[in-house]
């Protein structure tokens, strides 16, 4: 079996992190995963647009130096390998790249490839921004309401993945330690029997490294809020921790620049209510932040209805997995989802759609590139190739406003009544992008 060595591009040269600040050469080697299922369709489709805008940016001074690392499928089957440590490697040396989405089956077999290289990385952040733009179609009345960035927070939660199987040996000697040394607990378990068991980690360091990403990233983009989303009522320890940890960071170290909740709290408990809303009232006129919070089940209604209330949301990496998702139907549908993983210590990035590999569509040619390309969009903005980014941006608004989509648009947008709707292939949308550069 050949080894998963990928092929390095002779002229190009490695992008470097010194003292917090990122080197960019002209032709950055920029490790990829194309991806399982529409990952193919979709990476032809994306590697073209995004170097189109480069070309169109910069003419030739700049170019991406591609460079394929293996994973998911693909590597399976060249190396028998599902996730080769040269890829890491490659990840870990070239610091930022792109990945096409990676299937994970349900319920046994290999865990999440896609949480294994943010794990293998430590990428803490996953960055998942939520705009509507111009024309994309929406199931909602105001989708231009809708303006939020999510940090999810990425490496530790329910999806560090220590569970045992129902049944298993693992299981029943869990089991009975927890009978031997915490019976009022082991009491709790309805039907010990036959239960599966899963371990939710969360703690103070996780949440400080995440929370101080969001308010950072509110602070430098002028946003108004962050809100802290848990389900800390119910589990107080570990989502009621995440509150509690994010409030006491906002409060330590962005002291003279943000306002929370927790503080209202207290002036509320000591001088009244009036009192307390007039004290928010001056911080957020004298330009400060507010970090508050809410409860994941009612903040899923309350983004729907009442989305100009959110703003940036820092939240646990299961809340913020579902929250995706959800947010991404208001303004066109997981099509158009981008996001990065990122350590904002090391520098390492990993950009990826919100989307899976939606298998039924596979090699049909059929699925929106929108995801990828602008997960690209967000890459090159992280790397400084603004120029680039924007053209990408006009060309999505181009190829949208002249309403040559893919299925997905295309099918809200002949429900909206919009006549002249075309749907195009995905490869074809790459071709409408590039057009309208
Ligand atoms: N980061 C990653 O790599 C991720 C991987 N996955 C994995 O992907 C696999 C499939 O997961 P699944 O739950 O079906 O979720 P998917 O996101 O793959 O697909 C769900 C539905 O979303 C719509 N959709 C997805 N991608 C696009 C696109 N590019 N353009 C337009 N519409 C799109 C389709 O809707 P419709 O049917 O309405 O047309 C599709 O049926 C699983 O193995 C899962 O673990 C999932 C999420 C993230
Ligand atoms: O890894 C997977 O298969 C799913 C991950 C996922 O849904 C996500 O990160 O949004
Ligand atoms: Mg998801």
């Amino acid at each position: 079996m050949a080894d998963a060595k990928p092929v390095v591009p002779k002229d190009g040269a490695k992008i470097t992190l010194t003292n917090g600040k990122l080197s960019v050469p002209d032709r950055p080697i920029m490790p990829f995963i194309e991806g399982d299922g529409t990952g193919r369709d979709i990476w032809r489709a994306s590697v073209r647009v995004l170097d189109a805008a480069v070309e169109k940016a910069y003419g030739g001074k700049r170019q991406i130096r591609w460079m394929e690392v293996y994973a998911g499928e693909k590597a399976f089957t060249k190396f028998n390998n599902w996730l080769p440590d040269e890829t890491i490697a490659a990840f870990r040396e070239y610091l930022i790249g792109i990945k096409g989405p990676l299937t994970t089956p349900i319920g046994g077999g290999i865990r999440s490839l896609n949480v294994a290289l943010r794990q293998l990385l430590d990428l803490y952040v996953c960055l998942r921004p939520v705009r509507w733009f111009k024309g994309v179609p929406s199931p909602v009345k105001n989708p231009q309401k809708v303006d939020m960035v999510i940090f999810r927070e990425n490496t530790e939660d329910i999806y560090a993945g220590i569970e045992w199987e129902a049944g298993s040996e693992q299981v029943k000697k869990i089991l009975g330690f927890i009978e031997k040394e915490f019976p009022k607990e082991f009491k709790k378990i309805r039907f010990p029997g036959s239960a599966g068991l899963g371990i939710k980690a969360v703690s103070r360091e996780g949440t400080e490294r995440l929370v101080r990403a969001a308010i950072e990233f509110a602070l430098k983009n002028k946003r108004k809020s962050v809100t802290l989303v848990h389900k800390g009522n119910i589990m107080k320890f570990t989502e009621g921790a995440f509150r509690n940890w994010g409030y006491a960071l906002a409060e330590k170290e962005f002291a003279d620049k943000v306002y929370t909740w927790d503080q209202w709290e207290r002036t509320k408990a000591q001088q009244g209510e009036d009192a307390a809303n007039a004290e928010q009232k001056a911080a957020l006129q004298s330009g400060k932040v507010l970090v508050k919070d809410a409860i994941a089940d009612i903040t899923l209604q309350q983004v729907l209805t009442r989305p100009d209330e959110f703003d940036v949301i820092a939240t646990l990496n299961l809340n913020g997995d579902y929250l995706s998702d959800a947010l991404a139907a208001q303004v066109g549908g997981i099509g158009i989802a981008p996001g990065g993983n990122a350590n904002y210590v090391t520098g390492h990035a990993i950009f990826e759609a919100t989307h899976g590999t939606a298998p039924k569509y596979a090699d049909l040619d059929k699925v929106n590139p929108g995801s990828v390309i602008l997960s690209g969009e967000m890459m090159f903005r992280h790397m400084g190739w603004v120029e680039a980014a924007d053209r990408i941006i006009k060309g999505m608004d181009g190829a949208i406003g002249a309403h040559h989509v893919t299925y997905d648009f295309a099918r809200l947008m002949k429900q909206e009544g919009v006549s002249d709707t075309v749907e195009v292939k995905c490869s074809q949308f790459g071709d409408e992008i590039i057009k309208h550069m």
